[in-house]
């Protein structure tokens, strides 16, 4: 029967174990690390990740995904399981960096071409009006809309972001889905001269979309490293006394309410079990070393705000690569505190993965 997913999407369900991350850590990670961590691996090939659609040729996967759920949901599985997708090819991406471009520029019609994506993915959802899944729309791309303004590439992509992200809202509005948009995080939006031209635009998103019942609210921290309720502030937070992901969705969501949007949140923890004192400077997100495996995806998160703990970026997948001849090198990722070398974005980097592993808290 049809699911709505109204209240907490993830109360009562288990995350879908991403089988694609899972292939990764099988084949690729498994057969390289020493036999102490092979275990350690395997038990998180079984987390709940989500499945990144960064290109619109890996839409279709979205079927045989769903499909698998559902079948495994009408053989019994128990807790109900949930899908977990990421929404993430809006022209000009990354637009304040450059690890991460993705398929479609503003100049080359780019905003047809994200809608026709959007409408790929829409037609796959209605085959599955049975099954829950949250959708994460668009990491890094409204953050980029409040702090870099003055990058061209973001001022370009400004109307285009604002506009795609709408057509999301409206276009993916279905019972059983549950959007949140990205938030950046404590250390990016959570600055005071950021927040409530943050809380401003996502509510401008929610109202001109029409306040989609399926627009939940904000996910947080995706790709980044920063604890959930941690109680003392790294030294690379001075000035930010929102110095944790839940700090910084206490102070947003009433700005929010304010302004009309009764957001609530979900937040990354794949990479947040420690915060590295190698990490140098709060706005350095590329492969940073020191990181592990963080707070497993649950939703007793103490805040009544936060739906659920989850893990977002696949632990294990590069940030971007420190190949400094490649078209998409950034320095970030050559920085002192950037794992090197690492592999273009989004591929298997196993020295990171191993990081992970070994740092992981709770440890595995
Ligand atoms: O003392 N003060 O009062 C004060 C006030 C304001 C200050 O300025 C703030 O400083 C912050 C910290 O540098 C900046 O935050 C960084 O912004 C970058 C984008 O520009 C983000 O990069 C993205 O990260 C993603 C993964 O998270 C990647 O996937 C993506 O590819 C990548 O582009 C960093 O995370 C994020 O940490 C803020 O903009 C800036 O406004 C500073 C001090
Ligand atoms: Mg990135």
């Amino acid at each position: 029967p049809p699911v709505s997913a109204s209240g907490n999407p993830f109360a009562g369900k288990q995350i879908y174990a991403n089988p694609y991350y899972s292939s990764e850590i099988h084949t690729l990670a498994i057969p390289s690390l020493p036999s102490s961590l092979q275990a350690k691996a395997s038990a998180v090939a079984k987390i709940g990740t989500f499945t990144w659609f960064d290109t619109a040729a890996k839409v279709p996967t979205m079927d045989t995904y769903l499909a698998d759920i559902k079948a495994k949901n009408a053989a019994g599985a128990s807790p109900p399981i949930m899908g977990a997708f990421v929404v993430y090819d809006l022209p000009n991406r990354d637009c304040a960096a450059l690890a991460s471009n993705g398929e479609y520029t503003v100049a080359n019609d780019g905003l047809n071409k994200y809608k026709a994506y959007i409408d790929s993915i829409a037609a796959i959802i209605k085959k599955y009006p049975e099954t829950t899944m949250a959708l994460v729309i668009e990491p890094d791309s409204l953050g980029n809309l409040v702090t870099n303004m003055n990058v061209a590439k973001c001022q370009e992509a400004s109307p285009a972001y604002i506009a795609g992200v709408e057509y999301a809202a409206k276009t993916l509005n279905f019972p059983n889905v549950a959007m949140y948009l990205d938030a950046g995080h404590a250390g990016w939006l959570g600055w005071d001269a950021n927040l409530a031209p943050a809380a401003k635009l996502f509510a401008q998103i929610y109202t001109e979309a029409g306040k989609p019942a399926a627009l939940r609210g904000l996910v947080t921290n995706v790709s980044n490293y920063n604890g959930y309720n941690i109680t003392s502030a790294p030294s690379y937070t001075q000035g930010n006394k929102n110095y944790n992901e839940k700090l910084y969705i206490n102070a947003i969501a009433p700005l929010l309410q304010q302004n009309g949007f009764p957001a609530r949140f979900i937040v990354d923890q794949g990479r947040s079990g420690v915060q590295p004192t190698a990490q140098q400077a709060w706005g350095d997100w590329c492969n940073v070393k020191g990181t592990g495996f963080g707070i497993r995806p649950t939703t007793d998160t103490g805040d009544a705000l936060v739906d659920s703990i989850v893990w977002v970026k696949p632990g294990g997948e590069s940030d971007g690569t420190s190949n400094s001849a490649a078209a998409r090198y950034d320095a970030h990722c050559g920085y002192a505190d950037a794992l090197t070398p690492a592999p273009e974005a989004g591929t298997w980097f196993q020295a990171y993965f191993e990081q992970l592993l070994r740092n992981a808290n709770p440890a595995f």
